[in-house]
């Protein structure tokens, strides 16, 4: 009979744990190999659902790619995989000829690549029952697993809210950074203020945020009408002290395109939504040089004297206040 580990791994014996943290060993060594040649990995995240977290990723992958960058786009969202539909990329990642290669993206275009976990499941309507930890093995597995090759920005698609999802991609893909999509309602900010929060706590550095939504420009008159409100993004980014990287309309033709499968950034069309759309690629490759490495925490996100203080937290090992 065996003889329980006495470790954390809940396993049966201490053979199999061992042969667990093996495993596990060898996983961070496919994962640093996967994302070893990648720039900058923004995880764009959101506190609420329905604000149109997929619809500023693929947008913001697109705008990327048209200026020539090398990006990558994952979609980590388990119960709404959206991305690929988004884009009306339709095939299915082949594994490769020697199994012990890494897997291929798809190719959208010769400067952008694409994967979603939507392809782990059998069939795309069906509904993903999954607990936490095969979440975040799912997800590890899937980092591990990828062959990028060399990008200037992979964008990571997580679920809204503070979960398994962002929480395995903020502990397996390191130098991760936030991209905080919100709405600009009241009840949306109340939920966004929590998703800067939990990037302060799982110490991962929040590149800005997009206020998505704001105002409605009435296609007949041109005039913006402040469904939502405006500015509540700004102004949260403005008290957390974090970058602000710009305000997008809404425009009923960014519901055709995702719905149609063509990102809206992809049409030459000059709106106030693909001006806006642009803002925010030209803040990202601002902050985010695609030329250079990730800067550091306190760079990105500076708080009174780097430590947080005052603005959602405070890392005692930084604070001397
Ligand atoms: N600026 C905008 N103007 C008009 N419609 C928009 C805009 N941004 C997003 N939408 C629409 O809002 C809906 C939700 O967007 P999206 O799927 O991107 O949100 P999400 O936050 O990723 O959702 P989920 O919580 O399901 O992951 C979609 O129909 C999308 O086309």
């Amino acid at each position: 009979m065996g003889h329980s580990c006495g470790g954390s791994c809940g396993s049966d014996t201490q053979s199999s744990c061992h042969g667990a943290d093996a495993q596990l060993a060898q996983q961070d060594i496919a994962i640093t190999r996967s994302l070893g040649k990648i720039k900058h990995k923004i995880l764009v995240m959101s506190g609420k659902g329905g604000v149109g977290k997929s619809t500023v990723a693929v947008n913001l992958a697109m705008g990327l790619a048209n200026r020539g960058h090398r990006v990558g786009l994952m979609d980590v969202d388990l119960h709404g995989p959206d991305i690929c539909r988004m884009l009306n990329l339709t095939g299915s990642l082949q594994p490769p000829e020697n199994p012990n290669d890494l897997v291929p993206p798809l190719v959208y275009s010769d400067k952008l690549k694409v994967v979603s976990l939507e392809y782990m499941m059998k069939d795309r309507d069906d509904a993903i029952i999954w607990r936490g930890p095969l979440k975040i093995q799912a997800i590890r597995q899937f980092v591990a697993d990828m062959d990028w090759g060399e990008l200037d920005y992979l964008i990571v698609d997580a679920p809204p809210g503070t979960g398994d999802e962002p929480l395995s991609v903020a502990q397996t893909i390191p130098g991760v950074h936030a991209l905080v999509v919100t709405t600009p309602q009241a009840v949306a900010l109340a939920d966004v203020r929590k998703s800067i929060n939990f990037c302060r706590t799982v110490e991962m550095p929040v590149v800005g945020v997009v206020e998505n939504m704001s105002g409605f420009i009435c296609p007949h008159c041109g005039e913006s009408v402040d469904i939502f409100s405006t500015g509540g993004g700004e102004k949260t980014a403005r008290d957390f002290d974090l970058p602000f990287l710009g305000r997008v309309p809404m425009d009923p033709r960014v519901v055709v395109a995702g719905d149609t499968g063509k990102p809206y950034l992809s049409s030459d069309e000059e709106t106030p939504a693909t001006k806006a759309f642009a803002a925010v690629v030209d803040a990202v490759e601002q902050r985010l040089p695609p030329g250079k490495s990730a800067p550091t925490l306190d760079t990105i996100s500076p708080a009174s004297g780097g430590c947080g203080c005052g603005s959602g937290g405070c890392n005692p090992d930084k604070c001397d206040c």
